[in-house]
This record gives structure tokens, sequence and C-alpha cells, in this order.
């Protein structure tokens, strides 16, 4: 199966075992693998560091920063850097050009979709005071939304994913979910649930970050109004590396941030008392942005250059449906069981099982050098990356597990 993955060239452009330390500034390369150890399965939390980062960032922080100095904002690109590298992330989001802006965290830009699509939702339909999240929600969300309803005068309800479009009424104002569960892995019905929404009058905004570079997502074709993901799992961009927020086309000139900073404002540098949001993606914009954390995202989305998603997608699950058959194989019936679907169309780009003692499983596993992550209360997440994982890592990976548990 490796040998037939049109995909494993991708591996290479990524540093990924024990090759020696980084930042030879001139070299700006690491050798490449000499062992396929350890197995890194956890690129769901972290993506690993594309080779080409260290480098770029190198000549960003001594000629950029050390050199030119302020210069760099206009002659480096540093002050459309938020909108350019909005524009690298768009296609691998189904959307066009103009309408994603990188910067600032996830937890922030759910903060201002959310109250932006209540916004939008109450000026079409002033009594709708009901914002719907996910029940299984990433804790981030959950806790962002409930202080965005209250600032709107709005009441949270959970309902669990797979009942959110029935449960969309005439005071619904906005539906936050999560595209991919982080815990189970479970996708969830984007086309359907914002048809949905938009059938009765309400505002959807999506949270891609499990879902970002891990398989196709058309935000322009469903008309998604508002989008959030960061950019450190499957798009690879570094620890604490910008989020994204996606607004769309048709909302534009609605878009009316709750937090309208002056990198938002339509003229910056007239230091103007009065506010006039930009027009286009840099609206979503609040302050400074983190430059160099945006550019070694930049550098490190230069791997997505002539991949195709579907490939990435059909990587993917036939990553996932082999890792369940070896674990069916290595591991002793009844030790774990999957919570992950079964069925392709609901399944992100994770496996997850659930098993006893999960914490101490994890501990051993990543002993052993497989490396996933464990999820409160039992549940063992592995990560597929399809630009690095291989069909032997995850082979091994339920090998190493089946050790363990037994
Ligand atoms: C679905 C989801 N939303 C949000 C976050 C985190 O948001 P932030 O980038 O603000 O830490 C994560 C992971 O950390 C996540 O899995
Ligand atoms: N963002 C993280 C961090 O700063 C430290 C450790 C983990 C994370 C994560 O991304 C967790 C991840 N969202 C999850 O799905 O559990």
């Amino acid at each position: 199966m490796d040998a037939d993955d049109v995909l494993a060239a991708k591996r290479a452009e990524f540093v990924l075992d024990g090759a020696p330390p980084l930042a030879p500034p001139e070299a700006h390369a690491v050798a490449p693998p000499r062992t396929p150890r350890p197995v890194y399965l956890d690129g769901n939390s972290l993506g690993a560091l594309p080779r080409t980062v260290p480098g770029r960032l190198h000549e960003v922080v001594t000629r950029e920063w050390g050199r030119l100095r302020i210069r760099s904002w206009s002659e480096s690109g540093w002050w459309t850097a938020p909108e350019r590298v909005g524009d690298r992330i768009a296609p691998l989001v189904g959307a066009g050009p103009g309408r994603v802006v990188v910067g600032d965290s996830t937890s922030v830009n759910v903060f201002k979709a959310v109250v932006a699509a209540v916004r939008i939702a109450q000026q079409d339909a002033p009594g709708r005071d009901e914002l719907l999240v996910d029940a299984a929600t990433f804790p981030t969300d959950g806790y962002i939304a409930a202080s965005a309803a209250r600032l709107t005068g709005c009441t949270l309800r959970p309902v669990p994913a797979p009942e959110l479009r029935e449960a969309i009424g005439p005071r619904t104002a906005v539906v936050l979910v999560n595209h991919v569960d982080y815990r189970t892995g479970r996708l969830h019905d984007l086309p359907g649930t914002t048809a949905t929404a938009h059938q009765r009058g309400a505002r959807v905004v999506w949270d891609l970050c499990h879902s970002a570079g891990a398989l196709p997502v058309e935000l322009d074709a469903h008309e998604v109004d508002f989008a959030v993901g960061c950019t450190y799992k499957y798009l690879n961009g570094g620890p604490g590396a910008p989020a994204f927020l996606y607004v769309r086309e048709e909302l534009r000139s609605r878009f009316d941030s709750p937090l309208p900073g002056w990198n938002s404002h339509a003229e910056p540098f007239a230091m103007a008392a009065d506010y006039v949001p930009a027009d286009g993606a840099a609206r979503g914009r609040v302050g400074t942005p983190d430059i160099l954390s945006l550019l070694a995202l930049e550098e490190a989305l230069t791997v997505w250059d002539g991949v195709e998603l579907a490939e990435v997608r059909a990587k993917s699950l036939a990553l996932s449906d082999f890792f369940l058959r070896c674990v069916a194989a290595y591991v002793p019936a009844g030790r774990v069981e999957s919570l992950t679907p079964g069925a392709h169309g609901e399944r992100g780009s994770q496996v997850t099982l659930r098993c006893a003692g999960a914490g101490e499983v994890m501990e051993a596993l990543i002993a052993r050098e497989v490396v996933g992550d464990f999820r409160q209360p039992d549940a063992l997440r592995f990560g597929l990356t399809p630009l690095y994982t291989s069909f032997a890592d995850v082979a091994h990976a339920a090998r190493v597990l089946g050790e363990v548990v037994a």
C-alpha cells in the first residue's frame, strides 16, 4: 500500500524522527529520516515540522527583522500577510480569494464569528435569541458561545450534532458546529446542517480545526456563513500558529466584527477617531499580526503545492480502514472499541479507541515510540495525517498497541 501511495513522496518534506538538531542556518534543511521511528500519530494536535520552515524563519528573523526592520512591513509584505496567507488556505477549504484572513487564535475567531452571525440573524429577524452548539463541542467553542450568548441576549442550547438539524427552530439565530468531533473523529453533516439552518432563517458557524487539511471542505459551494479553524494541526503551521476566519462573500458587507481593532480599519494609518471597517477579508483582523508565526505558517503551506485534496481524503480513509483492520488483527478481542464511525461519510482523519486504562496505555505506547494522545476519560486518539503517515506506521502502531494491552 505504501508503494502505491501517490502521496508517499510528501513524507520526505517533513521532519519526523530523531534527525540531527535543527537550525543550521545556511543549510536550511534537516537530514532525511534514517529510521521510521517514532511513529507520529498526533498530527491532529500538532502537525509535524515541514523541512523548509526553519530556513524561512531564519531569513525572516535575520534579514527582514534584523536588517530591514520597520521597512519590512511594506517591503517584506508583512502588512498584507494575514490576507495573503488566508488566500493560501482558501483553496484547502473550498473558498475563493478574499474570504479568509489569518490571525488570532481559533477561540478568538469563534467569538468574532458567533457574535457577528448573531448580529446578522437578529437584523434579519429581531426575535431570534437562541444559539445552538453541538453538545460534544471542543470546550473552547462552548465557553465562548456561552459568553457570546450572554452578550447578545441569547440562550445557549447544546444539542447532539446528529440532532442539530431537527433542533433548528424559528428562534434559532446561530448554529455553531465542529465539523469533526475532536474526541471521536466523527464527521458532521456540513451541507445538510447548513442548508437546513438557512431554510429556517438561521446562520451557521463551522469550526474546521479537525477538517482543514484533513479532507475536502467546500465552504463556498455549501454557502457556509462563517468558519474558523486552527493551522497547527493538519496545516502544520507550528505551535500556536495563528487561526483563520472565513466570511461568506454575500455577508462581507454585513460582517460587523465585535472586535474592531485598528488593523481592520479601512484606513488604519489615518489613525481616525471613528471606526470605518475595511472591505474584504481584512475586516476580520484585530491588532498587529503575529508575524513570525504567520510567516512560518506561510512557508509550511508550501507542502500543499500540487496536492489534490481528493487524494488526501482517499488516503486518509484507506489509512483509517487499514488501521482498524490491524487493530482487529493484533489487539486481543474486547480490549478496545472504536468510537470512530465505520461509515466513510461520517469519518474525519483520526481513529479513536475506547480502552480501559487509556491514560496508562497511551503512556506505554509513547514509551515505545508510538505517539498518539489520550483524551478523558477513556479515549486513545490516533491522528492520521495523509501527507506523512504511512501504512507501515499504522500497522506498527496497532501491533505495539496489541502488545501493550496484552
Ligand atoms: C475543535 C477545536 N476548536 C478549537 C481548538 C483550540 O482553539 P485555540 O486555537 O484557540 O487554542 C481546538 C484545539 O485546540 C479544537 O480542537
Ligand atoms: N492546541 C493545543 C495546545 O496548545 C496544547 C495541547 C494540545 C492542543 C490541541 O490542539 C488539542 C486539540 N485541539 C484536541 O483536539 O484535543
